[in-house]
Protein backbone atom coordinates (compact mmCIF):
# COMPACT_ATOMS: atom_id res chain seq x y z
CA UNK A 1 0.00 0.00 0.00
CA UNK A 2 1.10 3.59 -0.60
CA UNK A 3 0.62 6.89 1.05
CA UNK A 4 -2.39 8.18 -0.98
CA UNK A 5 -0.80 11.71 -0.58
CA UNK A 6 -4.04 13.48 -0.68
CA UNK A 7 -3.02 17.05 0.78
CA UNK A 8 -6.14 17.30 2.40
CA UNK A 9 -4.82 21.20 3.01
CA UNK A 10 -6.27 24.49 2.45
CA UNK A 11 -7.86 26.94 5.32
CA UNK A 12 -9.59 24.79 7.27
CA UNK A 13 -11.70 26.40 9.90
CA UNK A 14 -11.15 26.89 13.41
CA UNK A 15 -13.28 27.85 15.89
CA UNK A 16 -14.11 27.40 19.45
CA UNK A 17 -16.97 24.78 19.77
CA UNK A 18 -16.70 22.56 22.33
CA UNK A 19 -15.79 19.25 20.68
CA UNK A 20 -18.39 15.93 21.52
CA UNK A 21 -16.13 14.58 24.46
CA UNK A 22 -17.44 17.10 26.49
CA UNK A 23 -13.50 17.44 27.60
CA UNK A 24 -13.57 21.11 26.72
CA UNK A 25 -13.80 23.72 29.11
CA UNK A 26 -14.74 27.63 27.54
CA UNK A 27 -12.47 30.07 29.35
CA UNK A 28 -9.68 27.57 30.27
CA UNK A 29 -6.95 30.01 31.09
CA UNK A 30 -3.84 27.19 30.71
CA UNK A 31 -5.10 25.51 27.37
CA UNK A 32 -7.11 26.29 24.60
CA UNK A 33 -9.09 23.74 23.37
CA UNK A 34 -9.96 24.49 19.51
CA UNK A 35 -10.49 22.21 16.24
CA UNK A 36 -10.26 22.18 12.63
CA UNK A 37 -12.25 20.66 10.01
CA UNK A 38 -10.71 19.63 7.02
CA UNK A 39 -11.42 21.72 4.19
CA UNK A 40 -12.34 17.78 1.77
CA UNK A 41 -12.55 14.64 2.42
CA UNK A 42 -9.42 12.67 3.48
CA UNK A 43 -7.93 10.26 1.26
CA UNK A 44 -6.82 6.87 3.35
CA UNK A 45 -3.77 4.89 2.54
CA UNK A 46 -6.03 1.50 2.90
CA UNK A 47 -9.07 3.14 0.15
CA UNK A 48 -11.76 4.90 0.51
CA UNK A 49 -12.20 8.46 1.90
CA UNK A 50 -13.22 10.20 5.33
CA UNK A 51 -15.66 12.50 5.08
CA UNK A 52 -16.04 15.77 7.32
CA UNK A 53 -12.72 15.27 9.47
CA UNK A 54 -12.54 17.20 11.97
CA UNK A 55 -9.58 17.36 14.12
CA UNK A 56 -9.47 19.28 17.88
CA UNK A 57 -6.10 20.87 19.78
CA UNK A 58 -5.40 22.70 22.26
CA UNK A 59 -2.28 25.33 22.42
CA UNK A 60 -0.13 26.89 25.14
CA UNK A 61 1.98 29.86 24.16
CA UNK A 62 1.88 32.57 21.73
CA UNK A 63 2.48 32.25 17.77
CA UNK A 64 5.09 34.61 17.19
CA UNK A 65 4.47 36.91 13.97
CA UNK A 66 6.79 35.14 11.70
CA UNK A 67 5.30 31.93 12.63
CA UNK A 68 8.78 30.31 13.35
CA UNK A 69 7.77 29.65 17.23
CA UNK A 70 5.70 26.77 16.76
CA UNK A 71 5.81 22.88 18.22
CA UNK A 72 4.06 20.03 18.06
CA UNK A 73 3.37 17.66 20.67
CA UNK A 74 1.99 14.46 19.71
CA UNK A 75 0.28 11.70 22.13
CA UNK A 76 0.21 8.43 22.42
CA UNK A 77 -2.63 5.40 22.61
CA UNK A 78 -5.13 6.75 24.85
CA UNK A 79 -3.84 10.44 25.09
CA UNK A 80 -5.35 13.35 24.36
CA UNK A 81 -4.76 17.11 23.66
CA UNK A 82 -4.42 17.58 27.28
CA UNK A 83 -0.46 17.79 27.07
CA UNK A 84 -0.03 20.46 29.55
CA UNK A 85 -2.12 22.67 32.19
CA UNK A 86 -3.75 21.86 35.35
CA UNK A 87 -6.33 19.22 36.10
CA UNK A 88 -10.03 20.43 36.32
CA UNK A 89 -13.27 19.93 34.65
CA UNK A 90 -13.00 17.39 32.49
CA UNK A 91 -9.48 16.50 33.07
CA UNK A 92 -9.16 14.73 36.13
CA UNK A 93 -5.37 14.87 35.57
CA UNK A 94 -2.48 17.37 34.85
CA UNK A 95 -1.92 17.22 31.18
CA UNK A 96 -0.06 14.42 30.66
CA UNK A 97 3.21 15.76 29.59
CA UNK A 98 2.76 18.82 32.34
CA UNK A 99 6.50 18.57 33.39
CA UNK A 100 7.94 19.36 30.44
CA UNK A 101 5.46 21.91 28.92
CA UNK A 102 5.01 25.58 30.82
CA UNK A 103 6.31 28.68 31.70
CA UNK A 104 9.96 27.99 32.35
CA UNK A 105 10.09 23.92 31.52
CA UNK A 106 11.74 22.62 28.94
CA UNK A 107 9.28 23.68 26.24
CA UNK A 108 9.11 26.98 27.63
CA UNK A 109 5.48 28.37 26.44
CA UNK A 110 6.55 31.67 27.18
CA UNK A 111 8.96 31.58 23.99
CA UNK A 112 7.28 28.35 22.40
CA UNK A 113 3.64 28.25 20.57
CA UNK A 114 2.82 24.31 21.69
CA UNK A 115 0.05 22.50 19.47
CA UNK A 116 -1.22 18.99 20.76
CA UNK A 117 -4.31 17.65 18.29
CA UNK A 118 -6.10 14.55 19.17
CA UNK A 119 -5.13 11.92 16.96
CA UNK A 120 -7.73 11.02 14.26
CA UNK A 121 -9.71 8.19 15.24
CA UNK A 122 -9.44 8.85 18.79
CA UNK A 123 -12.96 10.07 21.22
CA UNK A 124 -11.50 13.46 22.82
CA UNK A 125 -12.95 15.96 19.67
CA UNK A 126 -11.14 14.20 16.98
CA UNK A 127 -13.42 12.29 14.39
CA UNK A 128 -13.88 8.68 15.12
CA UNK A 129 -15.75 5.91 15.50
CA UNK A 130 -18.01 7.52 17.85
CA UNK A 131 -18.93 10.47 15.60
CA UNK A 132 -21.61 10.85 14.08
CA UNK A 133 -21.47 10.46 10.15
CA UNK A 134 -22.81 12.81 7.74
CA UNK A 135 -26.04 10.66 7.11
CA UNK A 136 -26.31 11.26 11.06
CA UNK A 137 -25.90 7.81 12.65
CA UNK A 138 -22.73 7.15 14.51
CA UNK A 139 -19.93 5.35 12.71
CA UNK A 140 -19.46 2.38 14.29
CA UNK A 141 -17.94 -0.36 12.75
CA UNK A 142 -18.69 1.80 9.52
CA UNK A 143 -14.95 3.56 9.97
CA UNK A 144 -12.45 2.93 8.09
CA UNK A 145 -9.55 1.16 8.86
CA UNK A 146 -6.67 4.37 9.17
CA UNK A 147 -2.88 4.26 9.23
CA UNK A 148 -0.62 6.30 10.83
CA UNK A 149 0.04 7.86 7.75
CA UNK A 150 -3.54 8.85 7.58
CA UNK A 151 -3.44 10.33 10.95
CA UNK A 152 -0.17 12.49 9.64
CA UNK A 153 -2.17 13.52 7.21
CA UNK A 154 -4.84 14.94 8.87
CA UNK A 155 -2.29 16.61 11.51
CA UNK A 156 -0.69 18.10 8.10
CA UNK A 157 -4.35 19.76 7.52
CA UNK A 158 -4.68 21.28 11.29
CA UNK A 159 -0.59 22.42 10.66
CA UNK A 160 -2.22 24.56 6.91
CA UNK A 161 -5.25 26.07 8.81
CA UNK A 162 -3.36 27.51 11.85
CA UNK A 163 -0.35 28.75 8.77
CA UNK A 164 2.37 26.91 10.43
CA UNK A 165 4.70 25.51 7.31
CA UNK A 166 7.19 24.46 9.42
CA UNK A 167 7.43 22.98 13.24
CA UNK A 168 10.78 23.79 14.95
CA UNK A 169 10.09 20.76 16.73
CA UNK A 170 7.88 17.93 16.22
CA UNK A 171 8.05 15.22 19.45
CA UNK A 172 6.04 12.57 20.86
CA UNK A 173 6.24 9.05 22.74
CA UNK A 174 5.12 5.58 21.60
CA UNK A 175 2.36 5.74 19.19
CA UNK A 176 2.94 9.96 19.39
CA UNK A 177 6.60 8.83 18.43
CA UNK A 178 5.20 7.18 15.45
CA UNK A 179 3.21 9.81 13.74
CA UNK A 180 6.50 12.42 14.98
CA UNK A 181 8.70 10.02 12.58
CA UNK A 182 5.87 9.87 9.80
CA UNK A 183 5.97 13.63 9.95
CA UNK A 184 9.84 13.78 9.79
CA UNK A 185 10.44 11.67 6.72
CA UNK A 186 6.88 12.27 5.07
CA UNK A 187 7.29 15.64 5.20
CA UNK A 188 11.13 16.91 6.20
CA UNK A 189 10.48 20.26 4.74
CA UNK A 190 8.19 21.36 7.48
CA UNK A 191 10.21 19.07 10.49
CA UNK A 192 12.97 21.41 11.90
CA UNK A 193 13.56 19.03 14.78
CA UNK A 194 12.56 15.99 15.97
CA UNK A 195 12.27 14.02 19.23
CA UNK A 196 11.28 10.05 19.09
CA UNK A 197 10.79 8.54 22.39
CA UNK A 198 9.92 5.07 22.85
CA UNK A 199 8.84 4.14 19.39
CA UNK A 200 10.47 1.82 17.05
CA UNK A 201 10.66 2.30 12.82
CA UNK A 202 7.93 -0.53 12.55
CA UNK A 203 5.53 -2.83 14.30
CA UNK A 204 6.72 -6.09 14.64
CA UNK A 205 5.38 -9.38 15.73
CA UNK A 206 5.97 -8.77 19.68
CA UNK A 207 3.67 -5.86 19.28
CA UNK A 208 1.36 -7.05 16.96
CA UNK A 209 0.56 -10.23 18.69
CA UNK A 210 -0.02 -8.40 22.30
CA UNK A 211 -2.59 -6.17 20.15
CA UNK A 212 -4.01 -8.86 18.26
CA UNK A 213 -5.02 -10.23 22.34
CA UNK A 214 -6.05 -6.79 23.52
CA UNK A 215 -8.68 -6.70 19.86
CA UNK A 216 -9.66 -10.25 20.66
CA UNK A 217 -10.55 -9.28 24.05
CA UNK A 218 -12.74 -6.36 23.08
CA UNK A 219 -14.67 -8.20 19.98
CA UNK A 220 -15.74 -10.71 22.46
CA UNK A 221 -17.46 -8.94 24.56
CA UNK A 222 -21.05 -9.49 23.17
CA UNK A 223 -21.58 -5.59 24.32
CA UNK A 224 -19.07 -4.82 21.25
CA UNK A 225 -22.14 -5.84 18.62
CA UNK A 226 -19.30 -6.02 15.87
CA UNK A 227 -18.22 -2.45 16.74
CA UNK A 228 -21.95 -0.93 16.58
CA UNK A 229 -22.85 -0.62 20.48
CA UNK A 230 -22.63 3.31 20.59
CA UNK A 231 -26.53 3.84 20.61
CA UNK A 232 -27.10 0.84 22.81
CA UNK A 233 -28.02 3.08 25.91
CA UNK A 234 -25.78 4.21 28.72
CA UNK A 235 -23.64 1.51 29.95
CA UNK A 236 -23.63 -1.00 27.26
CA UNK A 237 -20.58 -0.56 25.59
CA UNK A 238 -17.74 -3.25 25.48
CA UNK A 239 -16.31 -2.21 28.60
CA UNK A 240 -15.60 -5.65 30.07
CA UNK A 241 -13.70 -6.02 27.16
CA UNK A 242 -12.06 -2.81 26.82
CA UNK A 243 -10.48 -3.30 30.70
CA UNK A 244 -9.22 -6.88 29.41
CA UNK A 245 -7.46 -5.32 26.58
CA UNK A 246 -5.90 -2.36 28.96
CA UNK A 247 -4.64 -5.32 31.92
CA UNK A 248 -3.38 -6.87 28.63
CA UNK A 249 -1.75 -3.33 27.64
CA UNK A 250 -0.70 -2.22 30.63
CA UNK A 251 1.54 -5.05 31.79
CA UNK A 252 3.41 -4.24 28.57
CA UNK A 253 3.85 -0.84 29.68
CA UNK A 254 5.13 -1.60 32.91
CA UNK A 255 8.56 -3.51 33.97
CA UNK A 256 8.77 -7.34 35.32
CA UNK A 257 10.94 -6.30 37.89
CA UNK A 258 8.89 -3.26 38.78
CA UNK A 259 5.76 -5.63 39.55
CA UNK A 260 7.64 -7.83 41.43
CA UNK A 261 9.33 -5.36 43.35
CA UNK A 262 6.10 -3.16 44.11
CA UNK A 263 3.43 -6.12 44.35
CA UNK A 264 4.82 -9.41 43.99
CA UNK A 265 2.49 -11.95 45.62
CA UNK A 266 0.88 -10.09 48.00
CA UNK A 267 -2.79 -10.39 48.61
CA UNK A 268 -4.97 -7.03 47.69
CA UNK A 269 -5.40 -6.16 51.57
CA UNK A 270 -8.50 -7.07 52.65
CA UNK A 271 -8.93 -10.06 50.14
CA UNK A 272 -7.53 -13.55 50.22
CA UNK A 273 -6.47 -14.57 46.93
CA UNK A 274 -7.55 -18.41 47.78
CA UNK A 275 -10.77 -17.67 48.51
CA UNK A 276 -12.48 -15.42 45.90
CA UNK A 277 -10.10 -12.48 46.60
CA UNK A 278 -7.67 -10.70 44.57
CA UNK A 279 -3.51 -10.46 44.76
CA UNK A 280 -2.76 -6.69 44.65
CA UNK A 281 -1.24 -6.56 41.46
CA UNK A 282 -4.28 -7.76 40.04
CA UNK A 283 -6.30 -5.49 41.72
CA UNK A 284 -4.05 -2.36 40.28
CA UNK A 285 -4.33 -4.07 36.76
CA UNK A 286 -8.84 -4.00 37.77
CA UNK A 287 -7.68 -0.48 38.49
CA UNK A 288 -6.54 0.57 35.34
CA UNK A 289 -8.49 -1.46 33.76
CA UNK A 290 -11.93 0.22 35.08
CA UNK A 291 -10.40 3.86 34.33
CA UNK A 292 -10.17 3.46 30.79
CA UNK A 293 -13.04 1.98 30.33
CA UNK A 294 -14.37 4.74 32.16
CA UNK A 295 -12.87 7.27 29.99
CA UNK A 296 -12.29 5.62 25.99
CA UNK A 297 -14.55 4.47 23.94
CA UNK A 298 -13.27 1.19 22.81
CA UNK A 299 -13.90 1.62 18.88
CA UNK A 300 -11.53 4.28 19.18
CA UNK A 301 -9.10 1.63 20.88
CA UNK A 302 -9.74 -1.06 18.11
CA UNK A 303 -9.06 1.69 14.99
CA UNK A 304 -6.11 3.50 17.05
CA UNK A 305 -4.71 -0.06 17.87
CA UNK A 306 -5.05 -0.96 14.18
CA UNK A 307 -3.22 1.83 12.83
CA UNK A 308 -0.57 1.26 15.50
CA UNK A 309 -0.44 -2.36 14.12
CA UNK A 310 0.06 -0.59 10.58
CA UNK A 311 3.04 1.83 11.59
CA UNK A 312 6.22 0.97 9.17
CA UNK A 313 7.94 3.93 7.91
CA UNK A 314 9.67 1.80 5.35
CA UNK A 315 5.91 1.10 3.47
CA UNK A 316 6.88 2.09 -0.19
CA UNK A 317 9.87 3.65 0.19
CA UNK A 318 12.56 0.99 -0.09
CA UNK A 319 12.99 -0.55 3.65
CA UNK A 320 13.17 1.33 6.97
CA UNK A 321 16.79 1.92 6.59
CA UNK A 322 16.07 4.01 3.26
CA UNK A 323 13.01 5.85 4.77
CA UNK A 324 15.19 6.98 8.13
CA UNK A 325 18.10 7.84 5.67
CA UNK A 326 15.73 10.50 4.20
CA UNK A 327 16.10 12.59 7.90
CA UNK A 328 18.52 15.20 7.92
CA UNK A 329 16.94 17.31 10.60
CA UNK A 330 18.55 17.82 14.44
CA UNK A 331 16.96 14.16 15.70
CA UNK A 332 17.00 13.20 19.22
CA UNK A 333 15.74 9.29 20.14
CA UNK A 334 15.27 8.19 23.62
CA UNK A 335 14.62 4.76 24.95
CA UNK A 336 14.25 3.36 27.73
CA UNK A 337 15.93 0.38 29.54
CA UNK A 338 13.30 -1.30 30.85
CA UNK A 339 10.79 -0.69 27.68
CA UNK A 340 9.57 -4.35 27.04
CA UNK A 341 6.71 -3.41 24.42
CA UNK A 342 9.24 -1.16 22.07
CA UNK A 343 12.97 -2.58 23.55
CA UNK A 344 15.84 -0.50 23.30
CA UNK A 345 17.14 -1.88 19.99
CA UNK A 346 14.25 -0.66 18.25
CA UNK A 347 15.61 2.82 19.09
CA UNK A 348 19.08 1.89 18.51
CA UNK A 349 18.35 0.83 15.17
CA UNK A 350 16.48 4.56 14.92
CA UNK A 351 19.37 6.52 16.10
CA UNK A 352 21.81 4.22 13.81
CA UNK A 353 19.87 4.77 10.68
CA UNK A 354 18.79 8.81 10.96
CA UNK A 355 21.98 11.08 9.91
CA UNK A 356 20.49 13.68 11.59
CA UNK A 357 20.36 11.55 14.92
CA UNK A 358 23.50 10.99 17.37
CA UNK A 359 23.83 8.63 19.62
CA UNK A 360 20.93 6.83 21.89
CA UNK A 361 19.23 8.75 24.62
CA UNK A 362 18.55 5.88 27.45
CA UNK A 363 16.06 6.67 30.07
CA UNK A 364 17.32 4.42 32.90
CA UNK A 365 13.63 3.82 34.85
CA UNK A 366 11.99 0.65 36.47
CA UNK A 367 8.82 2.08 34.97
CA UNK A 368 9.21 0.37 31.42
CA UNK A 369 7.56 1.65 28.25
CA UNK A 370 5.28 4.57 30.58
CA UNK A 371 8.76 5.67 31.53
CA UNK A 372 8.11 8.71 29.08
CA UNK A 373 4.81 9.80 30.85
CA UNK A 374 6.71 9.53 34.26
CA UNK A 375 10.60 10.10 33.58
CA UNK A 376 10.09 13.46 32.78
CA UNK A 377 13.74 15.28 34.64
CA UNK A 378 15.44 12.99 32.07
CA UNK A 379 13.54 13.54 29.15
CA UNK A 380 13.98 17.87 29.42
CA UNK A 381 17.36 18.08 29.19
CA UNK A 382 16.91 16.31 25.49
CA UNK A 383 13.96 18.60 24.81
CA UNK A 384 15.42 21.78 26.20
CA UNK A 385 18.90 20.99 23.71
CA UNK A 386 16.77 20.25 20.76
CA UNK A 387 14.89 23.82 21.11
CA UNK A 388 18.07 25.71 21.66
CA UNK A 389 19.35 24.34 18.45
CA UNK A 390 16.28 24.72 16.58
C1 LIG B 1 0.69 10.39 25.94
C2 LIG B 1 -0.18 9.52 26.67
O1 LIG B 1 0.05 8.37 26.69
S1 LIG B 1 -1.39 10.13 27.58
C3 LIG B 1 -2.05 8.79 28.42
C4 LIG B 1 -1.34 8.60 29.68
N1 LIG B 1 -2.23 8.22 30.67
C5 LIG B 1 -2.43 6.96 30.89
O2 LIG B 1 -1.87 6.09 30.32
C6 LIG B 1 -3.48 6.74 31.92
C7 LIG B 1 -3.15 5.54 32.75
N2 LIG B 1 -2.19 5.88 33.78
C8 LIG B 1 -1.02 5.33 33.81
O3 LIG B 1 -0.76 4.47 33.03
C9 LIG B 1 -0.08 5.81 34.86
O4 LIG B 1 -0.81 6.38 35.89
C10 LIG B 1 0.94 6.83 34.38
C11 LIG B 1 1.82 6.23 33.32
C12 LIG B 1 0.27 8.07 33.80
C13 LIG B 1 1.75 7.23 35.60
O5 LIG B 1 2.30 6.10 36.19
P1 LIG B 1 2.47 5.98 37.78
O6 LIG B 1 2.54 7.33 38.39
O7 LIG B 1 3.58 5.03 37.99
O8 LIG B 1 1.07 5.37 38.21
P2 LIG B 1 0.72 3.83 38.54
O9 LIG B 1 0.85 2.97 37.37
O10 LIG B 1 1.48 3.44 39.77
O11 LIG B 1 -0.82 3.92 38.90
C14 LIG B 1 -1.25 4.62 40.01
C15 LIG B 1 -2.71 4.26 40.27
O12 LIG B 1 -2.81 2.86 40.60
C16 LIG B 1 -3.53 2.75 41.82
N3 LIG B 1 -3.08 1.55 42.51
C17 LIG B 1 -1.83 1.26 42.94
N4 LIG B 1 -1.84 0.05 43.53
C18 LIG B 1 -3.10 -0.43 43.47
C19 LIG B 1 -3.74 -1.61 43.94
N5 LIG B 1 -3.07 -2.58 44.58
N6 LIG B 1 -5.06 -1.76 43.71
C20 LIG B 1 -5.77 -0.78 43.07
N7 LIG B 1 -5.21 0.36 42.62
C21 LIG B 1 -3.89 0.52 42.83
C22 LIG B 1 -3.20 4.03 42.58
O13 LIG B 1 -4.15 4.26 43.60
C23 LIG B 1 -3.25 5.05 41.47
O14 LIG B 1 -4.59 5.36 41.19
P3 LIG B 1 -5.00 6.76 40.49
O15 LIG B 1 -4.14 6.90 39.26
O16 LIG B 1 -6.44 6.58 40.17
O17 LIG B 1 -4.71 7.83 41.49
N1 LIG C 1 -0.01 4.66 29.01
C1 LIG C 1 0.16 5.01 27.63
C2 LIG C 1 0.98 3.94 27.03
C3 LIG C 1 0.87 3.75 25.55
O1 LIG C 1 2.04 4.19 24.97
C4 LIG C 1 -1.18 5.18 26.97
O2 LIG C 1 -2.16 4.60 27.47
O3 LIG C 1 -1.31 5.90 25.98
Amino acid sequence: MQSSGTGATGTGSSGTQPPASGAWQPGDPVGRRQWVELPKPLELEAGGTLPQVRIAYETWGRLAPDRSNAVLVLHALTGDSHAAGRAGPGHPTPGWWDGLIGPGRAVDTDRWFVVAPNVLGGCQGSTGPSSVRPDGGRWGSAFPYLTVRDQVEAEAAVADALGIDRWALVLGGSMGGMRALEWAVGRPDRVGALLLAACPAASGGEQIGWAHAQLAAVRADPGWCGGDYHDAGPGRGPHLGLGTARRIAHLTYRAPAELDTRFGSAAQPGEDPWHGGRYAVGSYLDHHAAKLAHRFDAGSYVVLTEAMNSHDVGRGRGGSDAALRRIATPTVVVGIDSDRLYPLPLQRQLAASIPGADRLRVVESPYGHDAFLIELDQLAPHVASLLNRS
